[in-house]
């Protein structure tokens, strides 16, 4: 059974997208996260003090219910926020698409990160079932779940930006969401993620230069993280851009014109248009730039800055792939 669901950003930077979720009836807002595989919520085993400002998932209202007993979870992200807890079975419906018997994780300890993120009631990973962190033994996701009912067994993401809604759906690709023809690239599952290796980047009208990037589509991520040769030929091309270790990253006087960066997927050139990586203000006049160093990562990230500028395929068939096209 296909479904669709809306992803609303977060906030006036969309630094996330979040999607209603109903387990068993009870409705939270999840962020779905092509880079983690573990689907966790707030509930009412938390912490009153953790719990402020969230909706929680309460158990012992739901008839369906069934816990897994001596399971544990405990999850850290790239940006190192993190949760642990319990985990048991329950009924997840996502737009049209409900599955019966879906791991889900009870949070009983989550990081500041998360307790001041108010709007988010936790993650519904959509990477690869092998990095679920379930103890003792690993849990599918909902996409793995819901796989074998799907019409086809994909689900795309078409985010948008700035403040407005766009959708995931699952077991269709509805040709009313992008322009042109999809290019499709081979997904190497090793670690877990959606992993591909990109074949190059331009800046603005400038010419293509033709390198391989070993990346990831994660949704989970707000911005784009790329080999520093990108990000030092990005930022030349902006005036009054400069690294600010105080910031953590390039940012540039807020009036400044960004120009577009294309990244290769195979023979397509994906645009980023120049707007999207004016991320937000940093401090006085300049801004936090939306392409920063993938250094210390161990691959570069396409985060949501670039994944909203494309109609984005990810292709769950016995030979995992990615598709991506302009809208
Ligand atoms: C909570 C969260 C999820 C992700 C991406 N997978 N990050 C970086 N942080």
């Amino acid at each position: 059974n296909d479904g669709s669901v809306t992803a609303s950003p977060e906030d006036a930077y969309d630094s996330e997208y979040l999607c209603p979720v109903s387990i068993d009836g009870q409705t939270l807002a999840l962020d779905f996260d092509t880079g983690s595989a573990d689907l966790w919520v707030f509930s009412t085993s938390l912490p009153s003090s953790e719990q402020k400002g969230h909706t929680l998932f309460d158990p012992s209202k739901s008839t369906n219910w069934k816990a897994l007993s001596g399971y544990k979870w405990n999850i850290t992200y790239g940006d190192g926020s993190g949760a642990s807890g319990t985990v048991g079975t329950d009924v997840v419906t996502v737009g049209g698409t409900s599955v019966s018997g879906q791991a889900v994780e009870i949070a009983t300890k989550v990081s500041s990160a998360f307790v001041s993120d108010t709007a988010n009631d936790g993650l519904l990973g959509l990477a690869f079932s092998s990095i679920n962190t379930v103890t003792p033994k690993a849990q599918h996701t909902f996409f793995d779940t819901a796989k074998s009912s799907l019409s086809s067994p994909v689900f795309t993401a078409d985010l948008k930006h700035r403040q407005l809604p766009g959708t995931y759906d699952f077991g269709t690709i509805d040709s009313s969401k992008y322009t042109g023809t999809i290019t499709y690239i081979d997904v190497d599952t090793a670690n877990g993620f959606w992993e591909f290796t990109g074949s190059g980047y331009a800046v603005g009208s400038g010419s293509f230069v033709s390198s391989s990037i070993d990346a990831i589509a994660d949704t989970g991520t707000t911005l784009i993280y790329v080999p520093d040769a990108v990000v030092t030929a990005y930022y030349k091309q902006v005036s009054g851009a400069s690294y600010d270790s105080s910031q953590g990253g390039y940012t540039f006087p807020c009036s400044a014109t960004l120009p577009n960066l294309t990244l290769g997927i195979g023979s397509y050139h994906a645009v980023v248009p120049g707007q999207y990586i004016n991320y937000s203000p940093a401090s006085g006049s300049k801004c936090f730039g939306g392409v920063q160093s993938d250094s210390g990562i161990g691959f570069s990230i396409y985060g949501d800055v670039f994944l909203k500028s494309q109609f984005v395929i990810f292709d769950g068939s016995s030979t995992p792939r990615l598709g991506f096209a302009a809208k």
